[in-house]
């Protein structure tokens, strides 16, 4: 029981690694988004901040990774059901790419906050 409930959960990590890597090879944005998460993460690390300051901007850094991963999965989605031009297709992708500017506006808004705060 326990051994088999392991064994899933190393699979679980290598499909995610997996995944990651995928993503990391065919897409620009995750990795200029990777390079900015390491930044602020970097940044967040090094400057005087309170700890849950720095919680929130290492957070709020990953999230932006998260989303685009996301935006990565639909955009795999729409193309595996629908190479033609179609308007849900689109929607689908619009609103997967918002998803990905809100979470680095959130990220943005969090670090304005803190160093003018
Ligand atoms: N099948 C489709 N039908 C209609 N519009 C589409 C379709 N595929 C893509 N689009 C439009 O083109 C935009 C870009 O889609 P695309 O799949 O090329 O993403 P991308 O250029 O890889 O984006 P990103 O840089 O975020 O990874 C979509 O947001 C959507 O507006």
């Amino acid at each position: 029981m326990i051994k088999s409930e392991l064994k899933r959960w190393w699979q679980r990590w290598n499909w995610s690694w997996a995944g990651l890597r995928m993503a990391w090879k065919s897409e620009k944005s995750v990795r200029q988004w990777s390079v900015v998460c390491l930044l602020s993460c970097g940044l967040a690390l090094w400057l005087d901040l309170t700890g849950a300051e720095r919680a929130l901007l290492l957070a709020l850094s990953l999230l932006v990774v998260a989303s685009e991963l996301i935006n990565t999965a639909i955009e795999r989605t729409v193309d595996l059901i629908t190479t033609e031009t179609h308007p849900l297709a689109a929607q689908a992708k619009d609103a997967a790419s918002a998803f990905v500017v809100l979470t680095a506006m959130a990220g943005a808004v969090a670090w304005l906050a803190i160093l003018l705060g």
